[in-house]
């Protein structure tokens, strides 16, 4: 069931069309991650969502009521709606504890009780209370800005690059911490990000924006392996993209013939992600295509080896693979390669 609904979305800011026809429909208790480089309309949409501005035309429909037609648009405070910013935006001269009751009456009952047990869903030391934010880290910061935007209950959360002042190691076990905090609250979600790793391993759902458009939206494993053109597809990692021609779900291309995801006939874009390529020793005798190893980057874990296929028709192909540290082939070595899977056609002409 569909719990957010944006219908032809768009707003302008004098010559420039920050959003121009979103259409995305958010699911019940999901998350999504909207993703796009700078400027591609993200924050623009979430204000909208959020009622901190009104579109100048399209439609937001909140759990089966309408909050935005156009430029008539229900106020922020009336949607029921928890954001947390970039930088957290907790007030400086509050102690934590009034920085997570803030949106609490005064008086109410419990108040205290309350506050103890946002702290504890976010996993806080009580101890902290009585601090003022100058005096926590930054992760535990941003889960002080969680744990503010949890206490009014709201009905969806919408989270604006709250991850990306951390360092990685703190980024990443916070945005576990607060994937498994609001799945288990059951609360629908939004991330917006600009890093696609992040958007992967968070949502359920990524959509993908640009200049103001939404380009597709799916899956993470749609989008990551059947993304709609190579824009998209180099967006979301690293992505080998050759010419081929194809036939009843093969393609001929620099690496032979491989199964493709499509039984269309003629030439077209192929892709495949690096880690779809197997190297073994090219004396082995065995079928592939052979190449030479040209360039290793050694980066520990994830190395990179750069393979240079004999020339084609399309001139001398470089290829990046990504490789474990371990068992490196040297720079000159003669590789075989091989193809596991099927590589995904782009939709759009080649
Ligand atoms: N208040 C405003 N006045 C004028 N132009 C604006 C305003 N807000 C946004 N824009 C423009 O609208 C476009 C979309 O901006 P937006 O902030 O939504 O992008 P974004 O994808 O969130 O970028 P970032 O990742 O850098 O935050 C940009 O070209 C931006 O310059």
């Amino acid at each position: 069931m569909t719990f957010l609904d944006l219908r032809g979305i768009t707003r302008r800011y004098g010559a420039v069309a920050a959003l121009d026809g979103v259409d995305l429909a958010v699911p019940v208790g999901s998350r999504t991650a909207i993703l796009g480089p700078s400027g591609s309309g993200k924050s623009t949409l979430l204000r909208i969502i959020a009622g901190f501005e009104a579109p100048d035309a399209g439609r937001v429909t909140l759990d089966g009521a309408l909050v935005a037609d156009g430029p008539a648009a229900t106020p922020a405070h009336l949607r029921g709606i928890g954001l947390v910013a970039q930088d957290g935006a907790l007030f400086p001269h509050l102690s934590i504890a009034d920085n997570i009751g803030f949106g609490l009456p005064r008086r109410a009952p419990h108040r205290a009780d309350r506050i103890a047990e946002l702290m504890a869903m976010v996993e806080l030391d009580p101890a902290m209370l009585r601090r003022r934010p100058d005096q926590l880290s930054g992760g535990q910061q941003q889960r002080v800005a969680l744990a503010r935007a949890l206490a009014r209950s709201p009905r969806l959360m919408l989270l604006d690059e709250p991850f990306s002042a951390l360092d990685t190691g703190l980024r990443a076990s916070t945005r576990k911490a607060v994937t498994a905090l609001l799945e288990a609250a059951g609360i629908t979600t939004i991330l917006v990000t600009h890093d696609q790793a992040e958007a992967l391993s968070f949502a359920d759902q990524v959509a993908v924006m640009r200049s103001g458009r939404l380009l597709q939206a799916g899956t993470p494993r749609e989008l990551y392996l059947r993304p709609r053109d190579s824009m998209i597809a180099e967006f979301l990692g690293d992505a080998i993209i050759l010419p081929a021609q194809l036939a009843e779900g093969w393609a001929d291309c620099a690496l032979g013939r491989i199964a493709v995801d499509d039984r269309r006939h003629g030439p077209a874009q192929i892709m495949l992600r690096p880690e779809q390529l197997a190297l073994a020793d090219a004396r082995d005798g065995a079928p592939g295509t052979r190449g030479e190893v040209a360039e290793i980057d050694f980066a520990g874990s994830v190395c990179t080896v750069t393979v240079r296929l004999p020339d084609g028709p399309a001139g001398a192909q470089r290829l990046l693979l990504r490789r474990p540290g371990l068992g490196l082939p040297a720079v000159g070595a003669r590789v075989r390669i091989t193809v596991q899977g099927e590589a995904h056609v782009f939709a759009g002409d080649p």
